[in-house]
């Protein structure tokens, strides 16, 4: 008899007949235009697209941040379809983590702080265990520094900190490497492929096509669909991406 009680998270996605409509009438704006898409658990996909193509918008839906005009969400076995917006929070809290360009920090407070902070908000996570993911990081000897004394290579590491602290399934990455130059862009990549590693499902938007050698798939969006959905087979390793 096997005595093996792992259970194994279900960090998917599927999202059907996806359609997002901004503002009505004459100055209606159809950002997202009928997506099918799934993710497998675990996958690191990440999307290209020129500006104004939807990327940003599909990702704030996956991740509770906005809602759909219709179809269908499905993200780590939740349908959050028909929730209300302001019931998104409680998806938001158990499941997605975010990193963003700019980091996002908060100046006032310092990296540990930073980290402590969404623990706190979300009732999530153990404060703890903060020193152990600012350790994950890199940055075991700057806990105590705010963000203005750190570089922005290691207050992105102190954003990826925080977004780690709920254990999230689904982490977005939002451009995480736009404000960054090469070698610490690699840095930040390399802890992504980490927690893919761990098992996460990572979704990257970036106008950086190079940032694409590190996914298990490339989604390309053109005008609101999906122009491409493309395996990679051999995911470059995040030191040997250059751009
Ligand atoms: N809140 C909003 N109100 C009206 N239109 C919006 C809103 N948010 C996005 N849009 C429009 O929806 C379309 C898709 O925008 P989105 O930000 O998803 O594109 P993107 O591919 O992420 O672009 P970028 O690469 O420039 O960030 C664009 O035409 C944009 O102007």
């Amino acid at each position: 008899m096997s005595t093996d009680t792992t259970v194994v998270a279900n960090r998917g996605v599927r999202v059907t007949g996806l359609t997002k409509v901004f503002g009505q009438g004459d100055s209606a704006v159809h950002a997202l235009k009928g997506i099918d898409l799934e993710l497998a658990s675990g996958e690191l996909v990440v999307i290209l697209g020129p500006s104004g193509s939807g990327k940003t918008t599909l990702c704030n839906i996956i991740g509770g941040i906005e809602t759909s005009t219709e179809g269908r969400v499905e993200v780590a076995g939740v349908d959050i379809s028909d929730v209300p917006p302001g019931r998104l929070s409680d998806f938001r809290r158990d499941h997605v983590g975010f990193i963003f360009q700019f980091f996002n920090l908060i100046p006032t407070l310092t990296a540990r702080e930073n980290v402590e902070v969404i623990i706190e908000m979300t009732g999530r996570g153990n404060r703890t265990q903060v020193p152990e993911f600012l350790e994950a990081v890199g940055l075991g000897d700057r806990m105590g520094s705010f963000p203005s004394q750190l570089s922005g290579g290691q207050q992105q590491r102190v954003a990826v900190a925080r977004a780690l602290a709920t254990d999230p399934d689904i982490l977005f990455a939002d451009e995480p490497t736009g404000a960054l130059d090469l070698p610490t862009g690699q840095q930040i990549l390399g802890l992504l492929q980490e927690l893919h590693r761990q098992g996460r499902t990572i979704i990257v938007v970036t106008h950086n096509a190079s940032v694409a050698q590190i996914a298990d798939r490339v989604i390309t969006l053109v005008d609101g669909r999906i122009a491409s959905s493309q395996v990679n087979d051999h995911p470059a390793d995040a030191a040997d991406v250059t751009w």
